[in-house]
């Protein structure tokens, strides 16, 4: 049973310009997606850089503005209440990003970081705040006098952990991942997502996880959509996605994961091959009205793009 559903979400953004600053294009960032998260399980949000994954998490939290679509929660319409930060939406549903050094005040001490959301909706007493500070720095694995100290005295995967404890203060439902360890040394994005799985098996979290490292994804996700230009090209099990990719756009994704041993580059040579015979097995041709030819490859099955900007990215 889905917890949350998003239904139909675009988000477009008006490109003004001339003497008026007039409204003279629009970016088609998230452009009519369908979403549903169950308890517990994770969802990865994969595509190439500017194919609208970090928009699509900034929408559903509140941050950027919808042009149109509903999201749903626990059966209720909650597309208006979400954007106040106080809402019983915004305890349940929390964001973690990238940089886990700006998306921590430099100038406060951790435990009065972590204090913030708890203020906003736990009412607990002094005593019960200190104590709550210290299981959330206890469950992320950071030392007791870590509360003390400012976000300068910590490492990137430290920083991560605190941003985490943050995010796990209002006991939410979904976290929201927006690359979480791609600024992060290999190492330490191995333990951050594996801490990352234990704190999900304790609380039963649902994580939606934005990434475009499709190995990333991989060790994390049971279910993935694929994102290109604003829309789902594909969306599936980890099974589906990773052992029957179906379309194009999802076998070049994959065939570009690094091959760093020779059987992985034996088989992306063999998967590049692949790509090659599906490319011209599915080519269309269309003509515009002076009668140029175009290729053009389907997304859906309502919708084509120019298949000269996916050779782009081969
Ligand atoms: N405020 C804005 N105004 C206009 N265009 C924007 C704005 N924010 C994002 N965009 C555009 O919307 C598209 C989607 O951007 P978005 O940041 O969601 O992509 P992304 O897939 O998260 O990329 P990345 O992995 O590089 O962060 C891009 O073309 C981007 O340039």
């Amino acid at each position: 049973m889905s917890f949350m559903q998003i239904i139909d979400l675009k988000v477009h953004y008006p490109i003004r310009g001339g003497f008026f600053n007039s409204i003279v294009d629009w970016v088609y960032a998230v452009d009519g997606i369908d979403m549903e998260f169950e308890q517990g399980k994770t969802y990865g949000l994969v595509g190439e850089s500017g194919c609208g994954k970090s928009t699509t998490g900034k929408a559903i939290i509140g941050l950027e503005k919808i042009t149109s679509g509903k999201i749903l929660f626990e059966g209720e319409d909650v597309t208006k209440e979400r954007k106040s930060r106080t809402s019983h939406f915004h305890r349940e549903v929390q964001m973690i990003f990238q940089d886990s050094h700006s998306s921590l005040n430099p100038r406060k001490r951790i435990a009065d970081i972590l204090a913030e959301p708890i203020r906003n909706f736990l009412n607990l007493t002094p005593r019960e705040e200190r104590k709550k500070i210290d299981e959330l720095l206890a469950i992320v694995g950071m030392p007791g006098d870590s509360k003390e100290k400012f976000p300068h005295e910590f490492s990137g995967g430290q920083k991560q952990r605190i941003n985490i404890a943050r995010a796990l203060a209002t006991n939410p439902k979904l976290i929201i991942a927006d690359e979480p360890v791609s600024a992060l040394d290999l190492s330490v994005q191995a333990q951050v997502l594996n801490f990352m799985k234990d704190v999900q098996k304790e609380f039963g979290l649902t994580y939606l996880f934005i990434s475009h490292d499709l190995g990333v994804v991989k060790h994390m996700c049971d279910y993935i959509f694929i994102m290109y230009k604003g829309r789902f090209v594909e969306c599936g099990t980890k099974q589906d996605i990773y052992q029957n990719p179906k379309h194009l756009y999802t076998k070049r994704l994959l065939n570009s994961i690094p091959a760093t041993t020779p059987l992985g580059r034996e088989k992306r040579k063999w998967a590049r091959q692949e790509f090659e015979k599906m490319y011209e097995k599915h080519i269309h041709k269309a003509f515009d009205e002076n009668g140029r030819v175009y290729d053009l490859i389907p997304i859906s099955d309502t919708h084509y793009v120019s298949a000269s900007s996916v050779k782009e990215v081969v």
